[in-house]
């Protein structure tokens, strides 16, 4: 048995929101797929927690539907399967009074030696009067842990006071704050190919490094999330969070070691040397965009208004749905190596990918002949099909004289490692079960994230700029591209389409 499926202490995992689309589309497959493996201990048990009136065998019912839609069909074995249903149990609470509050005690009674999670997966506003609400009614053991679901707040004020609420009842080593991207296989593998490799290391900085791109595209909409999707946008949704943790990972110094702060120490000190975006750059370094009616993967879409659905003769919104992003690490290390990030929905591709591109080689011994010298690029693919890729010169085989090609050497991690890995939820909800914080957001960081995000949003606001159309199914506003050309630079749009 491997550490990832040796079986963690016995649990009560609640979750808050338990008939969310979070949980049953995300957190009960993951749990499940834990079960599977052999990871829960037959006295584990799973507790659904929100307001609609359900016995358990309702939710029971609910979970078994959101189960056989979202798992894969091999997944589902009837052992596991019993098991498993039979470990969900629900309590009808709301976290803004007191009814079913008593249930959950009775519910929780005799159990207080066991690792107790509280999972929040709802909106921000509940995370401090649930956590009020844990304390009053005596819910909050030495063993319990709370998981905080992001967006971490709207901005840095409600961020502050949401940490300040929830640090009232927990002490900040039992807080969790989730970014699913760092359960991803590949990010974490981001940390064994720049710290279990000698190679890269002398090489990233700003000596060797011309530029990283960063990109996280998705081909879907808002999918039903309009309402939330509106009164947030990708910056705060995507790249507050997401991006920001893997620029942090790109960008960071060696951590002492892989401890927990050793690591958030690190990822901090990047956040806190942002260049600051505001009023006076956020025009050159910043694009915002929102998709109108297009095709994605061959299927015919409508526009991002329709999808959130803007009532007819609403005023427009303006959300963005895309965000491109000039991004500078200002250190020793990185003075004067752009970082451009680019997040959207309904993109070409579901495509999450790293590419740093090296410097072009001081000086051609080559003839014209040969062809062009392409700069080196080590690309890092997060989903899908993971890999970590390194575009090289090469000679093109055979007679004739010399000429170059690109060649890859390819990490395929299908093809290395023949064998499933489990999911970032997977993964982070079994770290919270064994205490492992490592992957989780310190609320230093999440801070600093939103401090250096809040002036983009002020900047924004203040220039009163609508956001520019880009037609589903293409890589954003035209305005992305010219960001980076005019650094005579080129977004890697082919290598993520070739995969
Ligand atoms: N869905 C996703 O893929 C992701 C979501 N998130 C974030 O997670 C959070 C939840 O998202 P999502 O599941 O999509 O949202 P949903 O709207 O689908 O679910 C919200 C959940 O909260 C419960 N709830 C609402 N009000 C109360 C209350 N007063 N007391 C107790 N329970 C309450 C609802 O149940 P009921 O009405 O029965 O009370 C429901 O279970 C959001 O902040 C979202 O941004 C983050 C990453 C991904
Ligand atoms: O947190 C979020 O992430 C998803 C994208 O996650 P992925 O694992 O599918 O890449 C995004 O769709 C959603 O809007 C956002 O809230």
């Amino acid at each position: 048995m491997t550490s990832h499926t040796a079986p963690v202490e016995t649990f009560d995992y609640l979750v808050f929101g338990g008939t969310g689309d979070l949980a049953l589309r995300k957190l009960l497959p993951a749990l499940y797929l834990r079960d599977k493996a052999g990871q829960i201990t037959p006295e584990s048990r799973i507790l659904g927690v929100s307001r609609s009136q359900l016995s358990p065998a309702d939710y029971k019912a609910k979970a078994e539907e959101a189960l056989r839609r979202h798992l894969h069909k091999d997944d589902i074995d009837e052992t596991t399967w019993g098991r498993f249903i039979d470990r969900i149990d629900y309590v009808a609470a709301d976290a803004t009074a007191t009814n079913g509050w008593d249930q959950l005690q009775e519910r929780l009674g005799g159990r207080d030696e066991i690792v107790r999670v509280f999972y929040l997966a709802t909106s921000p506003e509940l995370f401090g009067p649930i956590s009020e609400r844990l304390q009053a009614f005596g819910l909050v053991t030495p063993k319990s842990r709370v998981v905080l679901e992001k967006p971490i707040g709207h901005d840095l004020e409600s961020a502050r006071q949401i940490n300040d609420e929830v640090g009232s009842v927990f002490a900040e080593e039992q807080i969790y704050r989730i970014d699913h991207y760092l359960g991803k296989e590949t990010v974490q593998n981001l940390l064994a190919l720049r710290f279990a490799n000698s190679l890269f290391e002398p090489v990233w900085d700003a000596g060797h490094v011309d530029h990283v791109q960063i990109t996280v595209a998705e081909t879907v909409g808002v999918e039903g999330r309009g309402g939330y999707y509106d009164t947030s946008g990708a910056l705060r949704d995507m790249v507050q969070n997401h991006l920001m943790q893997l620029l942090c990972l790109v960008g960071m110094e060696p951590p002492v070691s892989l401890d927990q702060e050793s690591v958030r120490d690190e990822k901090i000190k990047v956040l806190r040397s942002l260049k600051p975006i505001g009023p006076e750059n956020v025009a050159g370094c910043t694009v915002r965009g929102q998709y109108r009616a297009g095709a994605v993967e061959g299927a015919a879409v409508g526009a991002y208004a329709e999808e959130a659905g803007t009532a007819p003769g609403a005023k427009p919104s303006n959300t963005e749905t895309f965000v491109a992003l000039k991004v500078e690490i200002e250190n020793w290390r990185w003075s004067g190596v752009p970082f451009y990030l680019r997040t959207g929905k309904r993109m070409p591709a579901k495509v999450s990918e790293i590419v740093i591109q090296f410097r072009q080689v001081p000086h051609s011994i080559f003839p014209k002949t040969a062809g062009e010298i392409t700069p080196n690029l080590l690309i890092v693919r997060l989903q899908p099909d993971e890999s970590i890729r390194l575009n090289l010169m090469a000679k093109d085989p055979g007679p004739g004289g010399m000429r170059l090609r690109e060649a890859s050497l390819n990490l395929s991690f299908a093809e290395t490692f023949k064998f499933r890995f489990p999911d970032a939820y997977e993964r982070l909800l079994m770290d919270v079960v064994r205490g492992n914080p490592t992957l989780f957001m310190r609320r230093d960081e999440v801070e600093a994230a939103w401090r250096w995000t809040e002036s983009i949003l002020d900047a924004w606001e203040a220039r009163g700029d609508s956001v520019k159309p880009y037609i589903a199914g293409t890589w954003g506003p035209s305005q992305s591209v010219a960001m980076i050309e005019r650094d005579g630079r080129t977004w890697h749009d082919d290598a993520m389409s070739n995969g």
